[in-house]
């Protein structure tokens, strides 16, 4: 039987006391799901991956592998269930500064599995050579920045679920489908740490490429569908 690796339990978020962004989403993932997140702009799509990330106030439950975030420390937690932004923001010096930082984190020497020069290596298989590394962020286009962020997050090695935000949205069909390929291939490996991601996209095309189950929010709250819609 296929392993659930994340539940979710009657989620919500507020944007204020009464006003609530999402309510009563409940979900699972489930190791190989892929799960497209569609909805409206504005719908609650990365309000929702952020709540997944602990990253927001939520109130409901959230299990990972049987235990509460809390269990594990939210920092480590954070790398297993790992929030990959659509694109790094105001982020000071190059990415190679910034992956010495984040590889130096605690919790994410503690997982074995560490090698800072693989995403590098991904990076390379997206078209990403290595001395953009050493630019700044600020001098990188907005694909660039989009495929080393996301580089960073997958060569870490440390997450079971990706939760992506659009994460192809400043590339070209061709990137963007080599970019899948990689995470698809990547999500069905038995080696690979990386078990299932839910991806937010706004491209029926990509999400039929990709997507096992399709997720729709609207009206502030969650529904499973056949298909993407
Ligand atoms: N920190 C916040 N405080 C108040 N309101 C917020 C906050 N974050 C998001 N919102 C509001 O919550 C709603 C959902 O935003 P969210 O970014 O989750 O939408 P989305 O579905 O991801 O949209 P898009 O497809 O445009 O990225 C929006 O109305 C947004 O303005």
């Amino acid at each position: 039987m296929t392993e659930t690796i994340l539940e979710v339990h009657n989620i919500g978020v507020y944007q204020a006391p009464g006003q609530p962004i999402i309510t009563d989403v409940n979900f699972e993932v489930r190791e190989g799901d892929i799960v497209i997140l569609q909805g409206k702009s504005g719908a609650g799509k990365s309000t929702l991956l952020k709540a997944l990330a602990h990253l927001t106030l939520y109130e409901g439950e959230i299990d990972y592998r049987g235990k509460t975030p809390q269990s594990y420390g939210i920092p480590n937690y954070r790398t297993r269930v790992l929030y990959v932004p659509q694109r790094p923001s105001l982020l000071p010096g190059t990415p190679r500064e910034f992956l010495k930082v984040v590889t130096g984190f605690k919790s994410h020497k503690s997982q074995h599995t560490l090698d800072i020069h693989e995403p590098i290596r991904v990076g390379k298989a997206w078209g990403i050579e290595e001395e953009l590394w050493d630019r700044n962020w600020s001098n990188l286009s907005g694909g660039e920045s989009q495929r080393v962020a996301l580089a960073i997050a997958v060569g870490m090695r440390t997450a079971e679920i990706l939760l992506l935000d659009e994460p192809t949205s400043a590339l070209d069909a061709q990137t963007s489908i080599t970019v899948e390929n990689y995470l698809t291939q990547l999500t069905k490996s038995p080696d690979s740490n990386l078990k299932a991601a839910v991806w937010i996209t706004h491209s029926p095309d990509q999400s039929k490429r990709v997507g096992t189950r399709f997720l729709r929010i609207a009206d502030g709250t969650l529904r499973e569908e056949s298909s993407y819609v």
